[in-house]
């Protein structure tokens, strides 16, 4: 089964825009579990530009599927995944001001850094996953990290798909070949959407979870966040009968 986990950053930048709390983030979770979620994803950024560090502490006491926080493991971010001891960490190269997550990272050269924090998570009891570019030469050192799984970046396949969506999907899925040969655990995201999620779960059924934020909440607008939420997971459970 690929676990449908919702990313809320998006609820939080709408929240943000008023000074406020509407809409509610912590409520927004229990309801997008309630409709269907399998696990609860969020970027906390250094500028809390959307999901704020004390929403972190708020949601860890209350979401019940998947908690999955992810971000650049900086002093501040090890630390809130030490007090909130989510299910998962994934960890992401980014520089604090950049607009959105636009690369994996270079396992061959921070190889011994992420081993570091790898093992430090690992005492929080956290499982870990690492964002990373379907390219083969990242695999193996990613397995020497010592992490749990790896997270394919997936927003070159979601660009590319509508132009030709064999020759986008092909890169990953030779490295989630290599990645299940490695024993990593296998996880996607980023621009994925009800376009490209179907093609991309036929191609890799055995991929463990995708989280899915921008794309998501933007089609919740049209179609309401309990409906939206179901038909990713239709788009997922294609193999389940
Ligand atoms: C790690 C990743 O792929 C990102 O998609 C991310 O979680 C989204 O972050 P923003 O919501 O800040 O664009
Ligand atoms: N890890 C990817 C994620 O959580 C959501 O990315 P996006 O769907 O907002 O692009």
């Amino acid at each position: 089964m690929t676990k449908l986990s919702v990313n809320i950053n998006k609820i939080a930048t709408i929240r943000n825009a008023r000074g406020g709390n509407n809409p509610d983030v912590v409520q927004v979770a229990l309801d997008a579990e309630k409709f269907g979620a399998q696990g609860i994803t969020v970027h906390p950024r250094p500028d809390e530009r959307h999901i704020r560090y004390d929403d972190v502490m708020k949601l860890k006491d209350v979401v019940t599927t998947e908690f999955n926080i992810e971000g650049y493991p900086d002093k501040r971010f090890m630390e809130i995944i030490r007090l909130a001891r989510p299910a998962q960490a994934t960890l992401v190269p980014d520089p604090p001001h950049v607009l959105t997550s636009n690369t994996g990272w270079d396992t061959i050269a921070h190889q011994e850094e992420l081993k570091d924090i790898i093992a430090e998570l690992h005492e929080y009891g956290t499982r870990t996953s690492i964002f990373i570019n379907p390219d083969k030469k990242y695999f193996e050192p990613a397995k020497l990290t010592g992490t749990d799984r790896v997270e394919l970046y997936t927003e070159p396949y979601a660009s590319n798909f509508h132009k030709n969506k064999q020759e986008a999907v092909k890169p990953y899925v030779e490295v989630a070949k290599m990645a299940s040969s490695l024993g990593l655990g296998l996880n996607a995201g980023h621009d994925l959407d009800l376009d490209n999620l179907r093609f991309l779960k036929e191609n890799i059924p055995f991929l463990d979870e995708v989280s899915i934020g921008h794309a998501l909440i933007c089609d919740a607008l049209y179609y309401g966040l309990e409906n939206t939420i179901q038909l990713y997971r239709r788009q997922l459970e294609m193999d389940e009968g």
